[in-house]
């Protein structure tokens, strides 16, 4: 069985870790080439993804090491630009590993594709229409993508809803048709689109009148994935600070985020530090995890903290992260981006929902590590250290200097550009 323990990769050079992750992975040897050049997304490829092309633009991209999750080893792809991201989320799932690892579920692949109906001389009774014609909108909305149906997938239910039946509302009534939709692999928003517009007609007809809006939702409630992990507070203790005063810590913090928007907002950055760089990696599109993701924070009417901490009866730290988490397998640019292919295939991932729970793993694993920091050190320790070199390339540091420059930085616990600078001149004289 492959293994995501790799003491010390971080010791390796850039070329040591490429040669283990090759031996370690049956990549073909054009798939080598296509994933280890320099240019792994060609200006060609790219050309044809978006418009105006004249460039790519790249990003670092890591391993996240040690996870467990489901008694199931996983290297994580890890797209990011922000230094002590990868090592914190490492730090924290060799500590859960210790413990078991994580214990990760996710519900059916159920995404939602809204129409928006306007101008109904009665919305009861044109939700009542509609609700008459349910299994014949399915069967027009499955018949206008078999493919996804042969597949496993399709139209699986409806739903209407009417918005802004109060008197006293800001804005006219509608009808909202949901229709639920089994994408199977796919993130699903192209299969969703093409069958609300196929069944807008229909509806309009049904309803006698006008449909404006037909497009999926982001707020996928419907695909859910859920993380938990349960640490011992021996594993937690750092430095001077015992595992009952980190655990408590961790508790605090997140009674803090779940309490005040204003640190609920930073604390989920923190989670989305750790969800972001692996949907970037397998080519999902990240900005409709972000929205689902934040929405979901906010589903008690507050914007609270994605994570829940507590202790057991036992005293351990237990952790737990559920989110709607609308990723695919395919579609989109995981296949056709070079590096989603070959971070799907580091991932070793059988299916979207498996994807799903390995995301918001990632997601719990990354919270703790920044509270882990924030109610110990504090975050400029560990965290600065590791922007060291970043601080010291923005300076005009290269070669051997940027290492020495960062070195110093952190020496003189003053890492900041002005410093940095400094120190390029002085050894450039
Ligand atoms: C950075 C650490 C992990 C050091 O922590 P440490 O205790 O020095 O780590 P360690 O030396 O004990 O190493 C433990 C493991 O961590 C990993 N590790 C350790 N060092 C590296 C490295 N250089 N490169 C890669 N991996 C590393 C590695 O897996 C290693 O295992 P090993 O391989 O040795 O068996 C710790 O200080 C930490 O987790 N800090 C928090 C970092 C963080 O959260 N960064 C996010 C940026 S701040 C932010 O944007 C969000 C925030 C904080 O505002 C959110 C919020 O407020 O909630
Ligand atoms: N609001 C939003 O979030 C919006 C997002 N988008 C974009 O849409 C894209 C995602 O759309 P999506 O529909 O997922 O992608 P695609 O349309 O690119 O790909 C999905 C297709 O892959 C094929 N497929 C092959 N194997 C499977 C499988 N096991 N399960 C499911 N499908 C399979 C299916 O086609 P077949 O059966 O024919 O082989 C399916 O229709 C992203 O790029 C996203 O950025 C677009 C509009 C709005």
């Amino acid at each position: 069985m492959k293994t995501s323990r790799i003491p010390g990769f971080y010791k390796m050079t850039v070329d040591q870790r490429q040669e283990l992750i090759k031996e370690m992975h049956p990549f073909s040897v054009q798939e080598k080439e296509a994933f280890f050049s320099n240019s792994p997304l060609t200006i060609d490829t790219a050309d044809n993804m978006i418009e105006n092309v004249i460039g790519t633009f790249q990003l670092p991209l890591g391993l996240g090491l040690n996870f467990l999750i489901n008694g199931k080893d996983y290297v994580i792809p890890m797209a990011i630009e922000e230094a002590s991201v990868v090592a914190s989320a490492s730090h924290i799932a060799r500590i859960v590993r210790q413990a078991g690892g994580f214990t990760t579920e996710a519900t059916e692949r159920v995404m939602i594709g809204q129409i928006q109906v306007v101008g109904c001389s009665d919305f009861h009774a044109a939700k009542e229409a509609i609700l008459i014609e349910k299994e014949n909108i399915i069967m027009a909305a499955n018949a206008a993508y078999p493919s996804i149906v042969a597949r496993g997938g399709g139209v699986v239910d409806l739903e209407v809803r009417i918005l802004n039946e109060a008197l006293d509302s800001k804005y006219g009534q509608m009808l909202i048709v949901h229709l639920y939709i089994n994408t199977v692999d796919a993130m699903g928003a192209n299969i969703i689109n093409t069958m609300v517009e196929s069944v807008a007609p229909l509806v309009e007809e049904i309803t006698e009148a006008k449909v404006y809006l037909r497009i999926l939702s982001n707020y996928a409630d419907r695909s859910l994935a859920r993380a938990h992990c349960v640490i011992p507070t021996e594993l937690l203790e750092t430095g001077d600070f015992s595992g009952e005063e980190v655990r408590d810590g961790v508790i605090h913090a997140f009674e803090f985020a779940d309490s005040d928007p204003y640190r609920a907002v930073t604390h989920n950055k923190g989670i989305m530090n750790g969800i972001d760089p692996v949907v970037i990696a397998t080519g999902n599109d990240w900005r409709a995890v972000e929205a689902g993701a934040h929405a979901y924070a906010a589903k008690s009417g507050a914007y609270r903290s994605m994570t829940i901490w507590s202790k057991d009866e036992a005293g351990n730290l237990v952790g737990e992260l559920e989110l709607p988490m609308a990723v695919g397998t395919v579609g989109g640019a995981t296949k056709v981006h070079p590096l989603a292919k070959m971070a799907l295939n580091i991932l070793d991932i059988k299916s979207a929902r498996e994807l799903a729970q390995v995301i918001v793993a990632v997601g719990l694993a990354q919270n703790l590590g920044a509270l882990k920091a924030l109610v110990t050190d504090g975050i400029q320790k560990g965290h600065m250290a590791l922007h060291s070199r970043s601080v010291a390339i923005a300076a005009g540091a290269t070669g051997e200097m940027v290492d020495i420059v960062a070195k110093e930085l952190v020496e003189t616990k003053q890492i900041r550009v002005g410093k940095a600078i400094e120190l390029v001149e002085k050894y450039t004289k």
